[in-house]
């Protein structure tokens, strides 16, 4: 394996380094993987089985997530007071959230983590890999530092300012949701040019959203793992193939590090229950290779 990634450091900046993480991505991308088959993987993400929690989550969520709601979370986010706070403290705090819309898991959010990043770490992935799953939800934490509720920060995610994909789950509880009678939002394209490429468009707000934001300017996490944050949530896009009008050949190229993430952080949640204590030691050690020991979320 290049030294530069089995280290590790500076891989956003010395273009050798980037280099090597495009020489890799090939064959990372397309290993198969040996997950822990404790449960089928038909049987995750049955929203039709879901129970009500899961689906008064999505209901509300479906209703509010406004393309108004979107600009102001986003000024709120700009003009809001930052905590300081290190990577493991986030992720001891985050841990008393029971996220509402997750019909897999009841573990806490700590747990999730570590069997994320121990299912890569168990696959031979590298380290930089290891560590964005280690923090992949940590934007959860917005529901601790200021949201209106759940519905702005956990489940899946969509596109906002033009018609709502019927790929994304639970289609029809748009139906309250305003903009399904704004005459520009509720075309086809709405807002958007034809394949304008995701960085030009507004995802629903949430725990995605709120921690790239958050660490594309804190950490030294490569391109596809910033991109592993950001669209994690984005089922209907990475697993249903939505938005193939608005989206360019740059997410064709991220769509694939984005679905190589996506079995780790969902088939995880049957793997056996991780001891943070005892593996602590090690992801410090991995944190401390690619976040500054203090972060402003
Ligand atoms: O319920 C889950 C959960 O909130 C995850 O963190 C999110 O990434 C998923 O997209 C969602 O389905
Ligand atoms: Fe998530
Ligand atoms: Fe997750």
């Amino acid at each position: 394996m290049p030294s530069a990634i089995r280290d590790g450091r500076d891989l956003d900046t010395t273009s050798d380094a980037i280099d090597d993480v495009n020489a890799l991505r090939g064959k990372l991308w397309n290993e198969e993987s040996e997950f822990d088959e404790g449960k089928d993987k038909a049987q995750f993400r049955d929203y039709d089985a879901a129970c009500d929690r899961v689906k008064n989550f999505y209901k509300e969520q479906h209703e509010k997530q406004t393309m108004a709601f979107n600009i102001k979370a986003r000024v709120d986010f700009k003009n809001r007071e930052r905590v300081r706070m290190s990577v493991w403290e986030a992720m001891e705090l985050l841990n008393t959230l029971v996220d509402e819309s997750d019909p897999d898991t009841s573990v806490s959010q700590i747990e999730h983590l570590l069997q994320t990043a121990e299912a890569i770490r168990r696959d031979g992935k590298p380290e930089w890999m290891q560590v964005t799953g280690l923090v992949h939800d940590l934007g959860k934490l917005l529901f601790i530092l200021g949201s209106e509720g759940q519905w702005d920060v956990v489940g899946d995610t969509f596109v906002v300012g033009c018609k709502f994909s019927d790929k994304i789950i639970y289609p029809d509880t748009f139906a309250n949701n305003p903009d399904i009678h704004d005459p520009i939002y509720s075309t086809e394209y709405g807002i958007y040019q034809p394949n304008c490429g995701l960085d030009n468009v507004m995802l629903s707000w949430g725990h995605d959203e709120y921690l790239y934001n958050v660490l594309k300017d804190q950490c030294s996490l490569p391109e596809e793992g910033l991109a592993m944050i950001r669209y994690h949530s984005f089922y209907p896009w990475h697993r249903e193939n939505a938005y193939s009008h608005i989206t360019n050949d740059k997410d064709t190229k991220i769509l694939e590090a984005v679905r190589a993430f996506n079995p780790y952080d969902l088939y995880s949640k049957s793997d056996e229950p991780c001891n943070p204590a005892t593996l602590r030691p090690y992801y410090e050690s991995l944190i401390a290779k690619f976040f500054p020991s203090v972060i402003e979320w």
